[in-house]
């Protein structure tokens, strides 16, 4: 099923940035047909007519034409903030059948509160991807609730697997992949970005710094991935000793930089479960709701 057609109705409810990487991943890489992928949002037809002329994709937006959409989609995906979510699922609830997969890209939401949003139990597929989708480099954390079928699993796989890698997980360990993998591109801009700088009050033009760094940063990557050595075994030979690369660790040490990026994952995981216990508390009052 990798990388083949995904022949598949898919709605987008939530016309975000993460629905855009996924859709803008699965029509370059030629996943999926336009013709069947919808984004549906709650008001900005701005956005939605963006979305159309760049990619072909049909939108509706709430509540006209969205209902017909939902209802005859395979794939409900979705891509809203975590803070429209509880009321945003428990309003399409009367559209979904159980034969439909729901898949949440939404940080911190349990299959659970999904389930308790919904009336019951659903074929959902809760995943964490990242914006690099957009290029066919996603990395995505995924984990299946107890309904989904085989197929289904197959389905939701294929999904991530064509824009990106897939890393099956217990459901609990999606919140420590938000913090590594959902936030950690916006890690390494940030990193960029200091690079950037520093390199221009050095005297580079800014398109040289960009030039210089961007390149870098994919070598790094790539040096990790196809030499298979560990970063720190890869830093080690970048680190003449008592040359500049020592100067910039051993200044980077006594900053505790490290000891940052890593409570800043955790901290990035830690935030995905207070917003998940929030979306629990919401679906309480919207389960009765609905
Ligand atoms: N941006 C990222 O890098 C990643 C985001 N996510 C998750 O993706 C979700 C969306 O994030 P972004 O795309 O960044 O947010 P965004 O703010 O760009 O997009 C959310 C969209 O949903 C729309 N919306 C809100 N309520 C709605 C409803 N009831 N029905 C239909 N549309 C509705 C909003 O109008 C907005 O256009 C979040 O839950 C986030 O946790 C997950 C992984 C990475
Ligand atoms: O910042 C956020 O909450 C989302 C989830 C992972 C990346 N962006």
């Amino acid at each position: 099923m990798d990388h083949a057609t995904l022949d598949k109705r898919i709605v987008f409810v939530g016309a975000g940035s993460m629905a855009e990487a996924i859709l803008r991943g699965l029509i370059e890489r030629r996943i999926a047909d336009p013709d069947r992928i919808v984004a549906v949002n709650r008001q900005d037809e701005a956005r939605l007519a963006d979305l159309r002329d760049k990619y072909g994709i049909r939108t509706a937006r709430m509540p006209e034409q969205r209902d017909r959409y939902i209802r005859e989609a395979d794939v409900v995906v979705l891509s809203m903030k975590p803070k429209d979510a509880p009321s945003g699922i428990a309003d399409i609830r009367r559209l979904l059948r159980p034969d439909q997969l729901i898949v949440s890209v939404i940080a911190g939401l349990s299959i659970a509160t999904i389930e308790r949003l919904l009336g019951g139990p659903y074929p959902v597929v809760r995943t964490m991807p990242n914006t690099s989708s957009t290029i066919g480099l996603g990395a995505t954390g995924i984990s299946f609730s107890a309904a989904v079928s085989a197929g289904q699993r197959e389905t939701g796989l294929a999904l991530f697997r064509a824009i990106g890698e897939v890393c099956a997980v217990d459901e609990e360990r999606l919140d420590i992949v938000t913090g590594v993998s959902g936030s950690g591109p916006a890690y390494i801009y940030y990193v960029m970005e200091a690079m950037i700088a520093a390199g221009v009050e050095g005297g580079l033009s800014e398109e040289e710094a960009r030039q210089l760094t961007v390149q870098t940063v994919l070598g790094a990557a790539q040096m990790v991935k196809t030499t298979n050595e560990s970063p720190k075994e890869l830093r080690r030979k970048v680190t003449s000793p008592n040359g500049t690369t020592q100067a910039a660790i051993e200044l980077m040490e006594a900053n505790r930089v490290g000891e940052a990026v890593s409570r800043a994952v955790l901290r990035a995981a830690e935030r995905a479960r207070e917003m998940g216990a929030a979306m629990a508390e919401q679906s309480l009052s919207h389960g009765k709701q609905v």
